[in-house]
């Protein structure tokens, strides 16, 4: 496993687990092109506290306790407390209805934010933060910013507009869209095309080790929610895709341009993500020499699915 530390990415890892949140995690684990500094956690597929206790577990679950939690914001920056909560994608636990114990090691002292301030300062500019839910927590300036989030050129997943994490907190998105960062946003446009296909899931099925016996143990309601929700005998891997262009960013293309998210307020297109393809227009706009980050394009999407299987399917 061990590449050099120097040599490897420094990632923290933003969660809301979720069933492909731990297959994202596990991978993270499982590459040596990556060092975990911590999880932490948001609201999303479940509430910010059972993102908390499932991210301990998740740990727990591989050996991995060495890895810090630390939770974060139970609310939207603009407050709101009536989340959108996934259950029915993801279960009401997160994690597949399996009546997991509760986790029996606890957060760190220190809020998501402190964490990231804090780690960001350790390492000044080395730190990827890989974000696979709402944006809550990174509603300030750090490093390099990886998120799963936005719908770019097609219709989002909560409804036409809006895919799930901008949708949870779309005036955070616009914040951290806009603030100068380094951003890649990996949207809808690119994980609707990686799918882990059912027969991927009988080759996890048929290996022995830690990571694939754990995800095959949580992803039948999963794959359900796909048959039912998107009438295909596969999952789409949302937040595996976007932690693997961390580690290997050749496997997409990107583009860049200025994305704004829009706020709930606004009612058909709440949580929407319009991104100004960069140089399309000659006009000055309103949109004119605003800040900028990556989008990705295109994806090779076997060879993510290939990595993926790759990382589980054995042991340290
Ligand atoms: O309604 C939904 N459909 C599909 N994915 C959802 C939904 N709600 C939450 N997620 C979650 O949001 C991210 C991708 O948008 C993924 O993490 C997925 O698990």
């Amino acid at each position: 496993m061990a590449a050099a530390e120097g040599a490897r990415k420094k990632v923290i890892i933003d969660t809301d687990p979720g069933i492909d949140d731990a297959m994202a995690i596990f991978v993270a684990l499982r590459s040596p092109e990556l060092q975990v500094l911590g999880l932490t956690t948001t609201f999303g597929n479940v509430h910010t506290a059972l993102a908390t206790r499932n991210a301990l577990h998740l740990l727990e679950a591989v050996g991995r306790t060495d890895i810090p939690v630390a939770e974060g914001s139970h609310v939207t920056v603009k407050k709101a407390s009536k989340l959108r909560i996934a259950s029915f994608v993801h279960g009401s636990d997160g994690l597949g209805n399996q009546d997991f114990p509760a986790p029996t090691t606890k957060p760190v002292d220190q809020t998501a934010a402190a964490f990231l301030v804090e780690q960001a300062n350790l390492y000044p500019g080395q730190v990827t933060v890989v974000a696979l839910g709402p944006l809550t927590n990174l509603a300030l300036k750090i490093g390099q910013i990886i998120i799963l989030g936005g719908a770019y050129s097609v219709n989002g997943n909560v409804n036409p507009a809006a895919e799930a994490n901008i949708f949870g907190d779309p005036d955070a998105a616009d914040i951290v869209f806009t603030c100068g960062a380094d951003i890649l946003a990996i949207g809808l446009n690119v994980t609707h095309q990686v799918v882990l296909t059912d027969t991927d899931r009988e080759k996890l099925e048929q290996c022995d080790s830690k990571y694939a016996r754990y995800l095959c143990k949580i992803m039948g309601i999963y794959y359900d929610y796909h048959k039912d929700a998107y009438l295909i005998k596969g999952v789409y891997l949302h937040d595996p895709t976007t932690l693997i262009s961390a580690v290997n960013p050749s496997l997409m293309t990107y583009t860049e341009g200025v994305v704004r998210l829009w706020s709930l307020d606004c009612v058909y297109n709440g949580g929407f993500s319009l991104m100004y393809w960069f140089c399309r227009y000659g006009e000055i706009t309103a949109w004119t020499g605003m800040l900028t980050v990556k989008v990705a394009v295109t994806v090779d999407a076997p060879a993510v699915v290939e990595l993926m299987m790759q990382r589980l399917m054995t042991d340290d």
